[in-house]
């Protein structure tokens, strides 16, 4: 569900996507991120999930990967073609080209990085990852991230998940949006 809480001080003209490996803490960074500039906030898995009425999980398993994959395509086109928001990509929607390519066009984007032990105790917790359900999790994560990290390294932020409360990281991202040039706009206070 979209959130949005009026920031007095600035505008974010941009969508804000956070990209990474499943477990990174996009979703949950994402969620907090977004009341901070003012901005609703959509997460991709939720987003499918809504529109084929079914969960992540039970997607993989009824329709496969490949069905998911053009879902997920679909959601990030119609989201980011819209005014601006935060966006919670899933771990592989940068592994489609026509996505990517939306990102770099339209998105200020923000790789959250995590060690690979740390993604693994994460993205294991609820089992809810339907690629972490065989085999052994840290190989999978392993040969996902070999695959994976040429396109999250083209993010234009990157930032590595803090240990603490979720709000270390939302201020550091914070403190990076600050200084991304054109982004964050002042706007008239009503009151002045
Ligand atoms: N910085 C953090 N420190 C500790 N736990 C975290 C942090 N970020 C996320 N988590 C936890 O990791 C799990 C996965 O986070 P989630 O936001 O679902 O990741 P993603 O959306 O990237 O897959 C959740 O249980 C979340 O509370
Ligand atoms: O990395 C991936 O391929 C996936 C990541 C998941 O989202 P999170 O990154 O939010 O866990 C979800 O989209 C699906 O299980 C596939
Ligand atoms: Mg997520």
């Amino acid at each position: 569900m979209a959130q949005t809480r009026k920031h007095p001080q600035f505008q974010c003209i941009r969508p804000i996507v956070l990209v990474g490996m499943m477990g990174a803490g996009k979703t949950t960074i994402g969620r907090r991120l977004a009341p901070r500039l003012g901005l609703p906030f959509y997460d991709a898995d939720a987003e499918i999930e809504k529109a084929a009425g079914m969960r992540v999980g039970d997607l993989f398993e009824l329709h496969g990967e490949k069905s998911f994959r053009e879902g997920e395509a679909k959601v990030m086109k119609r989201l980011l073609n819209g005014p601006p928001h935060v966006l919670a990509t899933g771990g592989g929607a940068v592994t489609h080209a026509a996505t990517r390519a939306l990102i770099v066009k339209k998105a200020v984007s923000i790789w959250i990085k995590a060690d690979t032990d740390t993604v693994v105790r994460r993205a294991t917790r609820r089992g809810t990852r339907p690629l972490l359900k065989t085999g052994d999790p840290k190989k999978t994560i392993e040969r996902l991230l070999k695959q994976r990290s040429e396109f999250y390294a083209n993010a234009d932020i990157h930032v590595d998940s803090q240990p603490g409360p979720h709000e270390n990281t939302v201020a550091l991202i914070m403190e990076k949006l600050e200084s991304w040039p054109s982004l964050l706009i002042p706007v008239e206070d009503d009151n002045s």
